[in-house]
């Protein structure tokens, strides 16, 4: 039977589904699959079920002479050399649109939660502080009917927007080339970045890591915007420049950030965002509801069972591979 390594520990229904027809090696650990083992499980491996913390380069494509496919447990990919896999006939598979509701639900709710300062609210509570109210503590801001500035018009920034339609917002964006017919039934406007950042009160990234989104917002950016913008990133760390968004928050080029995502991951304890009242951190928990794990794992399943029997993925970010054998 084939030989299917998985890094981390997922919910069953995916892992079930391999087992009925390869040989599956789960990591059981709370940490990532030390390099090392890593290394050593490719080795042997016929396909791989991979997580975001996991970095497939050309040293481990080198190292994993049977290797079919890697399946990575997310939609983003930017933990794989994919043009490294592609060079050697390795099929890379994802998990689009089946987290694309959860990650809009937790975008919406972080931008919620920083207009209203929950974090500092909650920390204030449990620190027995709450005695001293009086009606100019943490005062928020409004979402209804404020504007949103959706930067990466896919997926989760489409729906993004579908949930801002409900708090009557204007709403503007800029990337997704294709999206105009969900635009205009949402009543959104396409604009270049730098009208989205000088008009959003929220600003919420949703596009890809890559090198052309590496530091899309730095020391620029965060001048242009409002004084009062709350930036929203559950896209990925690296789309936001650290330093100058530590920078922004502390001067005051805008009121506050919420984060699902930081470069690196986990946050090392000594990063200054973590001293930061205005900045809400939480660990990368988009996709994070049962169903939606669930249903990750059995698209991440099938991608590795397709993969294994030479047939294009359900789910395949170079689809190229199969093409060449055709
Ligand atoms: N926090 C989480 O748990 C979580 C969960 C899922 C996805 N994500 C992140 O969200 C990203 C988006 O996911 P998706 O399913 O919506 O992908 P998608 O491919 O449907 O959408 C990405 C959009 O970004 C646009 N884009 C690319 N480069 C751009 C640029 N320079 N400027 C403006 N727009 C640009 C693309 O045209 C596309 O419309 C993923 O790549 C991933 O990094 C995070």
């Amino acid at each position: 039977m084939p030989r299917v390594y998985v890094t981390r520990k997922i919910p069953p229904t995916g892992l079930d589904l391999l087992r009925q027809s390869c040989d599956v090696y789960v990591w059981d650990g709370e940490l990532p699959t030390p390099r090392d083992v890593l290394l050593e499980e490719a080795a042997q491996a016929d396909a791989i079920l991979t997580m975001l913390s996991d970095r497939i380069d050309s040293a481990l494509l080198d190292a994993a002479p049977n290797l079919k496919v890697v399946s990575n447990y997310a939609v983003g990919f930017d933990n794989i050399d994919v043009a490294g896999a592609t060079e050697r006939g390795i099929a890379v598979g994802n998990t689009p649109g089946v987290l694309t509701d959860a990650t809009a639900d937790h975008a919406f709710a972080m931008m919620l939660a920083a207009a209203r300062r929950l974090g500092e609210a909650e920390r204030y509570v449990h620190q027995g502080e709450w005695k001293t109210w009086h009606p100019t503590k943490l005062l928020g801001q409004d979402v209804f009917g404020a504007t949103l500035g959706v930067v990466g018009f896919g997926r989760i920034g489409q729906a993004m927007a579908r949930r801002a339609t409900g708090f009557n917002m204007r709403i503007l964006y800029t990337g997704g080339s294709s999206a105009g017919a969900v635009a205009a039934e949402l009543g959104a406007e396409a604009v270049e970045l730098e009208t989205l950042l000088r008009e959003s009160d929220f600003i919420s990234l949703h596009v890809p890591l890559t090198p052309d989104t590496k530091g899309l917002l730095g020391v620029d950016a965060f001048k242009m915007m409002k004084e009062t913008a709350i930036l929203v990133n559950t896209a990925r760390g690296g789309v936001v420049d650290s330093a100058a968004l530590v920078t922004a928050l502390q001067e005051g080029q805008i009121a506050y950030a919420a984060l699902d995502v930081t470069d690196p991951e986990p946050i090392p304890m000594d990063n200054p965002l973590l001293t930061l009242d205005n900045c809400l951190i939480v660990p990368h928990l988009g996709s994070a509801t049962t169903t939606t794990r669930d249903r990750m794992g059995v698209i991440a399943a099938e991608n590795i069972l397709a993969g294994l029997k030479g047939e294009t993925l359900p789910f395949c970010v170079n689809p190229e591979v199969f093409e060449d054998e055709s």
